[in-house]
């Protein structure tokens, strides 16, 4: 039988580890803090923000939304971002994004202090990630490592393809399951004999950003495939990047979309603003 994992129902479960590792912090005179900085009006950006903040507040977390115009210029952010930086109550900051073109995002993700970069976008902690020393991490990658510890999944010595190479999904990815001992490829637009690929898959995540573009006859039986897809179809209906019901069939385990990987992203940006938050008293 193949089982479903359910990144909600987690996400729920380690809501209540959360709020009793910030009730033990606050023990301790400790109040975690998290700023949001969002530049324009983006409609699922907003959406993703006031739920960080729901969250935050569900958890106990003190967060501090900051929202700015999209005409804003780099050097005012980059001050919001020097405020913040010297901030003793503010232990994370992260800049949603897409940010607008007219700013450099690059720049922008480097001004954040990388002890305070709870995103983990920031070379340092991408090079300290490499080095299998990672302190903060992206939160996707990171949650999808949470669902497949937590659904007792044996990384080591494994086969993982990642397909898709984003600096917030792939390339972090690929480093947590290299750290795990498995044995990693990463497949791109350009990668020849994708289908020999997925087939010897025995762990698949998909980040292509294509609707259906794995489907269940692509698939090594007995697979575990993580969907990070979050495309919109005609009827504006949320779908993967894999045709679930076809794979579902093939696979041994399986993320849905909704209702997967997307609800663990928020789960560990709380989880690490915690982390972060908990070597303030070491
Ligand atoms: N600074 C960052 N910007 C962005 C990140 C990020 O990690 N850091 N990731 C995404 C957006 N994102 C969080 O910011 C995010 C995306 C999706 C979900 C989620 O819960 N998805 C649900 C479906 C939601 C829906 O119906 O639209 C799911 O897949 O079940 C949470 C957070 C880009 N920007």
């Amino acid at each position: 039988m193949t089982e479903i994992i359910d990144g909600k129902e987690l996400a729920k479960t380690l809501d209540n580890e959360m709020i009793r590792q910030v009730g033990q912090l606050k023990q301790r005179g400790v109040v975690p803090g998290l700023a949001v900085i969002m530049v324009g009006n983006d409609a699922a950006s907003q959406i993703y923000v006031r739920n960080k903040h729901r969250r935050s507040q569900k958890i106990g977390i003190q967060s501090r939304d900051i929202t700015f115009p999209w005409d804003i210029s780099e050097t005012e952010l980059l001050a919001q971002i020097d405020d913040l930086n010297h901030d003793p109550d503010i232990d994370g900051i992260l800049v949603q994004l897409p940010l607008p073109k007219h700013i450099h995002a690059k720049a922008v993700l480097e001004h954040i202090s990388p002890e305070k970069d709870v995103d983990g976008f920031h070379p340092i902690n991408v090079g300290r990630l490499w080095n299998n020393d990672g302190k903060i991490v992206p939160s996707t990658p990171y949650g999808i490592m949470t669902m497949l510890d937590r659904y007792h999944v044996q990384i080591a010595g494994k086969n993982a393809l990642i397909i898709g190479r984003s600096t917030i999904v792939g390339r972090p990815m690929a480093a947590m399951l290299l750290n795990a001992n498995a044995t990693v490829t990463i497949a791109h637009s350009q990668t020849d004999n994708l289908k020999t690929l997925v087939h010897a898959a025995d762990i698949l995540i998909v980040a292509v950003g294509i609707s259906h573009f794995i489907r269940g006859e692509d698939i090594k039986p007995g697979a575990i495939v993580i969907d990070v897809g979050m495309n919109r179809d005609s009827n504006n209906h949320l779908t993967g990047d894999v045709d679930f019901d076809s794979a579902k069939t093939v696979a041994s385990m399986i993320t849905p979309v909704p209702g997967g990987v997307g609800p663990m992203t928020i789960t560990m940006l709380m989880q690490q603003t915690i982390n972060i938050a908990s070597r303030r008293t070491k």
